[in-house]
This record gives structure tokens, sequence and C-alpha cells, in this order.
């Protein structure tokens, strides 16, 4: 049975509260969405506080990422979420944050990934079993003309169909999953492990 609008613009909104509440979705950072139908998605409105989201704060796109309301304004990375929509028919919320922690590790980070591995953490992830893996995160540089950021995505995710999320560099993260309590245990993974890696970097770099 599939869930109605109103159930997953619930959802939505209890993301935020949820998001906000860690510090992970400060002001009026982030976006979130759920898959409405197979060809619409449910997705925030652009410029809100996403701790103090309404059921009148999320608007339905095509997968093209046009509006189907037209007195609302559509997040302005709309097609970052329906990019993967279109990736991935399983795919049913994308999140997306702006953490202290993804912020930072990104804008460290020279290389265009980062790479976690023996962290009994990363069975988080849909499709990972054991700490003897290796989750590659790739790392791609901010900026504001979004349709070209996601042509830079896209390449990544066709070659790499088991990629669990991406960093965008001195701006945050993006995650999804089958529902959205699998995207939320997705964000949670992503800053465990982002917070290990920048104490690890942190305690190396006093030890040398
Ligand atoms: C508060 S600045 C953050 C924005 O520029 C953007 O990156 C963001 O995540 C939220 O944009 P929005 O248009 O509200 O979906
Ligand atoms: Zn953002």
């Amino acid at each position: 049975m599939s869930l109605t609008r109103e159930h997953l613009a619930q959802e939505i909104i209890d993301a935020g509260r949820f998001l906000y509440g860690r510090g992970w979705s400060p002001a009026t950072s982030s976006n979130y969405s759920t898959r409405l139908s197979p060809t619409e998605a449910l997705l925030t409105v652009s410029g809100k506080h996403k701790g103090q989201l309404s059921l009148d704060d999320v608007l339905a796109t095509n997968l093209s990422g046009n509006s189907l309301e037209p007195g609302k304004k559509p997040s302005a990375e709309t097609l970052l979420h329906t990019q993967l929509y279109r990736w991935r028919p399983e795919i049913g919320a994308v999140l997306h944050t702006h953490s202290v922690h993804a912020t930072v590790l990104s804008r460290l980070t020279p290389e265009d990934f980062i790479e976690f591995e023996d962290y009994e953490l990363q069975k988080a992830f849909s499709g990972v079993s054991t700490h003897e893996s290796r989750v590659r995160v790739p790392i791609f540089d901010n900026d504001q003309d979004i349709a070209r950021l996601a042509a830079k995505v896209q390449p990544w995710l066709d070659a790499h169909p088991d990629c669990v999320g991406y960093l965008i560099r001195g701006h945050g993260l993006y995650t999804w999953g089958a529902r959205m309590s699998d995207a939320l245990r997705q964000i949670e993974a992503f800053e465990f492990l982002f917070e290990c890696e920048l104490k690890t970097r942190s305690l190396s770099n006093h030890k040398a």
C-alpha cells in the first residue's frame, strides 16, 4: 500500500525536527524529500527553517525537478534529489544536511573522496555486511549552479551503483534510502564516521 502525501509530509517534518535537533541542519540549511509516486517527489520548499516545518512546507515535483505546485518555491537543490529518484527506482527518501563535521572534513580533504575502512558502523549502510569493506564517499566541489553540479554527480552514480552518499565540499552531505528510516540511519552512520575520522586525524597530527 502506498503511503499518503500527508504521511510522507509528516515523515519530512519529523526528519527536520530530528536533524535540526542534532545540529546537522542549522538555520534554513538542508533539504529533504520522499518519493511520492514512480514519477513524482515530495520535497521541502526553499528557505524554511528545517526544525520548524509544517505540512504546507513541502511541494510535489516531477522527476525532472519541475514544481507541480505553482505557488510554492522549490528547494534550490531540487535537481540533486530528483536525479537520485530517476537513477534508482528503489530509492524512497533523500536527505541533505549541513553538519559541522561534514563541512570541516570535506574542506580538510584535498582528494576527491574519503574512504572508510574497518569501522563496524559501516554495516549501517545499505548493502554493507562487514567492517572488512571499503565505503568510498566522493567529494564534489561546491557549485551554486545546481544543474552543473548534478551533471558532475551523475557519472559517479552511474559508475558506482552501490554508492550510499556523497559530500559537497564546504557544504554538506547527500544520502538516501528505500525509506525515510533508512536515510536517517545512514545520516547517523555518516556523522559518526565523520567525527571518528576528524578525531583520528587530529590525534595523529598531535602525535607527529
Ligand atoms: C542557509 S544556506 C543553504 C542553502 O544555500 C542550501 O545549500 C540548502 O541546503 C537549503 O536550500 P533550500 O533552497 O532551502 O532547499
Ligand atoms: Zn545545502
